[in-house]
């Protein structure tokens, strides 16, 4: 079962397309990074899905039901940390904890269980001082137990380690994997390494579109390109290779980058056959070759380039 469905969402301030027919889909207990450069449309379609601003276009289904703008009814489904939490520093996180739940009507009882187990969960059991005096990482796990204390089916985080160091990324991104298949978490970052630690979906936003959908393997199976890199021990050498005429027949492009090349043909093993013989014959024992896969990184910087 799906818990978010985007189908064809659209979106659009004064003349600037933010969103243009953006189309995905959250399966249950995964959890999903939104890619994106700066202001390519993360944090609006956050509001979107939380009905604060109206789609021009398309519809947006939680757990089944239709988002609509200005209604809070698809909201009990979720829980959602903003990239900066606002609180009352003078509350102690309990405090703070108590405040929440009983503004969402739930029981004595239930904010004491609820409270207990999450302070647990984000390390905060011993954290009993004042939440003005807590680190940024402090305070982003306390809004993830905040987040969570509805028992929410989706967590909507926005870039919850951004502005965090390593260890404050870690202590996050551990929390997010401790919950990973009991809450589907949907994750907006520009952090690539964090999502290729814990995401099972990844998609891509730019312009306004989605430039890449599915998991890590799919992305990389569907870009893949027949690509060699040899690395030579001085730039005289890789001259001397990409003078052979011989292998200028089996490449469609390559890109130079100081001792080495990256060779870019439709068969990698004619490319490699080619390039080995090319090598044997201008008398050349490179450092390295090897056969490049795709990594989120280079599918990242070739969709939003
Ligand atoms: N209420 C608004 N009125 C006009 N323009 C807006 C409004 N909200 C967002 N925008 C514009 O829409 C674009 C997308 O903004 P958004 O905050 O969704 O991007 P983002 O991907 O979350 O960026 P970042 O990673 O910097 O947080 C930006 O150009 C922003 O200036």
């Amino acid at each position: 079962m799906n818990i978010l469905c985007n189908e064809q969402v659209s979106k659009r301030f004064g003349s600037h397309q933010v969103l243009d027919s953006v189309t995905f889909s959250i399966p249950e207990g995964s959890v999903f990074g939104f890619l994106g450069q700066n202001g390519a449309g993360k944090t609006t379609m956050m509001k979107l899905i939380l009905g604060l601003l109206k789609p021009d276009k398309g519809t947006i289904r939680v757990c089944d039901e239709t988002v609509t703008y200005g209604q809070t009814k698809t909201n009990r489904h979720i829980g959602y940390l903003p990239d900066v939490p606002e609180y009352y520093g003078y509350m102690k996180p309990k405090e703070y904890l108590k405040m929440c739940g009983e503004i969402t009507g739930m029981s004595r009882e239930e904010i004491i269980k609820r409270s207990q187990e999450l302070l647990g969960l984000v390390g905060l059991e011993q954290a009993d001082k004042k939440i003005g005096g807590f680190s940024r990482g402090m305070k982003q796990r306390l809004g993830i137990a905040q987040a969570l204390l509805n028992e929410p089916k989706l967590l909507i985080c926005d870039e919850p380690t951004s502005a965090l160091d390593p260890i404050g990324r870690k202590e996050i991104l551990d929390i997010l994997g401790q919950i990973k298949g009991k809450t589907t978490v949907l994750f907006s970052t520009h952090i690539l390494s964090d999502v290729e630690r814990i995401c099972d979906r990844i998609a891509v936003l730019h312009d306004g579109k989605l430039a890449l959908c599915g998991t890590l393997a799919e992305m990389k199976e569907n870009h893949k390109k027949d690509s060699i890199q040899i690395e030579f021990n001085t730039i005289e050498e890789v001259e001397k290779f990409m003078n052979s005429k011989f292998m200028m027949e089996y490449l469609d492009s390559s890109q130079k980058k100081e001792n080495s090349i990256v060779l870019h043909g439709k068969d990698i093993n004619t490319m490699e056959r080619a390039a080995i013989c090319t090598l044997e014959s201008e008398m050349l024992l490179p450092k390295k070759l090897e056969v490049l896969e795709p990594t989120l990184e280079s599918l990242f910087m070739e969709v939003t380039r």
